[in-house]
């Protein structure tokens, strides 16, 4: 089911264009957004949240139009947010924290207010943290705090900015587990710059760069991008290819083959690194300005790259201009 309906959303700040037309649908399940910095991801989510309003283009949330004013109150009911920053109250208990802001969601009744912070409390598992103050919790548990107050009154979608920045890997396994959840019966919309966290939560992942959607697909297609041009090798490749030394004492090189390169198996962030990669190629080539591969990422050029189309093996199939395109890639 569609929750979510974006049609070519615009915003601009001053000379900057945060988002160009970015087109969407989004319903059950958790959807990754991922974008180097500056792609628009925050705008967007902030769009979402009802937080920023667009200049451009349309925005429903379970088909209520957050630019009519009785009708943004609706989508406010509908939506969980947690914010890159939060700014939790430090000297408030956890407690008093989730209370306070199901005041302000006009949970107003006192003992169904109760119900729900407690509620909240355990489904993040701090309900033994509840007397605790903010400044005293660990960032992992403070994240939780921020989760579970994105959870008060059951939104059907949950905006998570960020949410795993900093944790430490226990701290994040746990913080996962808390959103693969909460994924299961409502939409979760997770800005991240961990590919880990896409792989292991998503079963969509968007790709932004520049205000726009390069990349609409599955975890396993965005991987798919790299296809071909993952290579481990027993010497470090010639030229500038990007490589780095696995633990096995192996070359693992993105991009052309190196001499005595075996075929790998691509990652997720071999794909999105390689996509990013060849978008910047893309870009150059439109406007007239020298490609810029490697640039952008540190990833060298590659045949792909060099023409602008990122060949995949066996899925990719040709656009109307002729040129290769794997999928889930938007041109
Ligand atoms: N309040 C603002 N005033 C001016 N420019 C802004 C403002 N907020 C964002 N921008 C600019 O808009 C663009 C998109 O920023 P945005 O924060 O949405 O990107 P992002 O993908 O969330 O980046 P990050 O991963 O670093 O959080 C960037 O060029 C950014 O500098």
């Amino acid at each position: 089911m569609t929750t979510v309906s974006i049609r070519r959303l615009g915003k601009r700040y001053g000379a900057t264009t945060a988002l160009d037309a970015v087109d969407l649908e989004i319903g059950t399940g958790v959807t990754g957004l991922l974008g180097p910095n500056g792609a628009g991801k925050s705008t967007l989510l902030r769009c979402l949240a009802t937080a920023l309003a667009p200049d451009t283009g349309s925005l429903r949330v379970h088909g209520f139009d957050p630019a009519v004013q009785h009708e943004r109150v609706e989508v406010r009911r509908r939506i969980g947010y947690l914010p890159q920053n939060p700014g939790l109250y430090p000297n408030f208990t956890a407690y008093d924290l989730l209370d306070y802001v199901a005041v302000l969601k006009e949970i107003t009744d006192t003992g169904a207010r109760r119900a729900e912070v407690r509620r909240v409390l355990e489904e993040v598992e701090l309900t033994d943290r509840a007397k605790t103050k903010v400044r005293k919790l660990s960032g992992g548990m403070r994240q939780r705090l921020g989760l579970a107050q994105a959870l008060l009154g059951e939104p059907e979608l949950v905006i998570l900015d960020e949410p795993t920045v900093g944790l430490d890997p226990e701290q994040r396994m746990l913080f996962r587990a808390l959103v693969s959840r909460i994924g299961e019966h409502r939409t979760v919309l997770l800005s991240t710059h961990q590919t880990e966290d896409v792989g292991a939560l998503c079963e969509r992942v968007v790709v932004m760069r520049g205000g726009r959607v390069i990349f609409d697909g599955s975890p396993r297609e965005l991987a798919g991008v790299a296809e071909g041009q993952v290579w481990l090798s027993a010497e470090p490749p010639q030229g500038n290819a990007a490589y780095w030394r696995n633990a096995d004492g192996l070359y693992r090189t993105l991009g052309a083959r190196p001499a005595g390169g075996e075929a790998a198996r691509p990652s997720i962030e071999d794909g999105y690194l390689l996509l990013l990669d060849s978008e910047a190629t893309t870009a150059g080539a439109a406007t007239g300005v020298a490609p810029t591969a490697g640039a952008a990422t540190g990833v060298a050029p590659t045949a792909g790259a060099a023409t602008g189309a990122v060949t995949t093996a066996g899925t990719a199939a040709p656009d109307a201009a002729g040129a290769t395109t794997a999928p889930g890639v938007i041109r």
